[in-house]
């Protein structure tokens, strides 16, 4: 069963209220050009009778001084029209005080604007209007065995122009997440069938993705202590009690979803940092980091299932001549090219990463000390057999093979994993240096007697 509000986003409506017709044009201007509908006013009694009447908006901007009421009087007044209590209302301010900015959000605002050259006020235009966007498009799920409560949360949402997903029971509810993205959960505590509302909060929030911190909010016909406890026990992020007060509802709703949309935006950010802690700006490889991260995990399994493994350094020959004949750039450049020709000769299950300058690092699983010593070839004629952004060069590589024992359900510490994974590197190092000593352009190979450790 789907009741559906809204799907495709309407103009963002805004009224902005502000006594001074020059700011407020400016501000319209760039309102309009983001796509926002503006019903701009100079008077707060104006804007209020406007908007106790047939005006619908979903966002109101509202400067400090109006010539009939402070902007505080204001928002109390539009807090007590009909949907007034969820509006948002944006302060918007010349003065860029943090006092002036917190007895604002104190006082109720939703956000504190401060008024700059329209090339700083536009990117935060932009992104107020954005998280608007993003709040009608949020999906919800909605648990409800009764016909009458899912008629009236969806009527009591609609103004949100959110969409709203009616199913009756709770296993219906946890299919439905299984096939799409909701941005909120609301259930009734109290199902017919073999999973209850609470039966399906459990089931949500042991889930081991990030589906386990979606937001939910429960709805309970008793207003009795111990269950609003148990509810919050077992996962609600909130709950309301029927009968359902429309505001009250989509005050909390609107919470809710903004929550998790911050909690998706941290998540995004921190996924985009975790990928750049371990990527190489220059080459877009792995850093030495993720060798760090991967390497023991392949030292353990190699040590569990008596597999080989192999590491390997490989590090340009006389680069420091490529900076200084030809600049810098032209050094990053060969060093983009070889980082390239690098990624079309390692396997799905190698890891290749830049370990530092003009140094590579590869770690081989399953090579026996002939294949790995025939491979090092390979990827030092990989090198020298064309040119890299145009320069005839040449690589030295050190390989460092490691075969250990077998000993099976034997499983290597962190600690002895992290100190073979140095040992070979120390090894493969010491190889490459032998290669450069032995006059470059060549690869030397050596199999570490026992337990490699750094
Ligand atoms: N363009 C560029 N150069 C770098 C980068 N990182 C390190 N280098 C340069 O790499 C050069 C390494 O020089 P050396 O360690 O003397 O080694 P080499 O000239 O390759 O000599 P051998 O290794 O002995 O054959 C130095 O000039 C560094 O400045 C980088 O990201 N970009």
């Amino acid at each position: 069963m789907v009741e559906t509000a809204a799907s495709a986003a309407p103009p963002v409506r805004v009224a902005l209220i502000d006594a001074n017709a020059a700011a407020r044009a400016v501000v319209q201007g760039l309102l309009q050009a983001e796509g926002a509908d503006v019903h701009a006013f100079g008077h707060g009694e104006e804007a209020l009778l406007a908007l106790a009447g047939d005006l619908r908006v979903d966002v109101v901007l509202v400067s400090r001084h109006l010539p009939d009421m402070g902007a505080l009087e204001l928002l109390r007044r539009l807090r007590q029209l009909p949907g007034g209590a969820v509006l948002p209302v944006v302060l918007i301010t010349g003065d860029a005080t943090e006092s002036l900015r917190l007895s604002a959000l104190e006082g109720g605002f939703t956000e504190v604007l401060l008024r700059a050259a329209p090339e700083q006020l536009a990117p935060h235009l932009r992104a107020l209007l954005r998280r608007q966007v993003d709040l009608q498009r949020a999906r919800i799920l909605l648990v409800e065995d009764s016909p009458t409560m899912a008629a009236a949360t969806a009527e009591a949402l609609a103004p949100l122009g959110m969409e709203v997903e009616h199913v009756l029971r709770a296993h219906e509810a946890l299919e439905r997440l299984e096939q799409q993205a909701f941005d909120l959960v609301i259930v009734d505590v109290v199902l017919p069938g073999v999973l209850t509302g609470l039966g399906l909060l459990s089931a949500i929030r042991s889930r081991r993705d990030d589906l386990a911190e979606l937001p939910v909010l429960a709805y309970t016909g008793y207003d009795e202590r111990a269950r609003r406890v148990e509810m919050l026990r077992r996962g609600a992020n909130d709950y309301v009690t029927k009968p359902i007060d429309a505001d009250e509802l989509r005050a909390r709703v609107s919470n809710l979803v903004r929550y998790w949309r911050l909690l998706q935006q941290v998540r995004r950010q921190h996924a985009l940092m975790m990928r750049q802690a371990v990527t190489d700006a220059l080459t877009g490889l792995h850093n030495r980091y993720l060798l760090d991260d991967l390497g023991p995990r392949l030292v353990r399994r190699a040590w569990r299932g008596g597999e080989p493994l192999t590491a390997m350094m490989l590090d340009l020959d006389h680069f420091k001549d490529v900076n200084d004949r030809h600049g810098h750039d032209r050094g990053d450049q060969v060093l983009q090219a070889l980082a390239q020709r690098l990624r079309e000769h390692v396997r799905p299950e190698d890891v290749l990463v830049r370990y530092g300058g003009e140094e590579f690092a590869l770690l081989l699983p399953s090579l026996g000390p002939q294949v790995a010593a025939a491979h090092a070839e390979r990827l030092r004629q990989a090198v020298a057999q064309r040119p890299l952004a145009g320069l005839a060069l040449t690589a030295s590589i050190g390989a460092c093979v490691w075969q250990p024992a077998p000993t099976p359900g034997a499983a290597a510490s962190a600690e002895e994993a992290t100190a073979v994974l140095r040992g070979l590197l120390v090894c493969a190092d010491r190889c490459l240096y032998r290669a450069k000593g032995a006059g470059r352009d060549r690869s030397v190979v050596e199999v570490a007697q026992g337990v490699p450790r750094a």
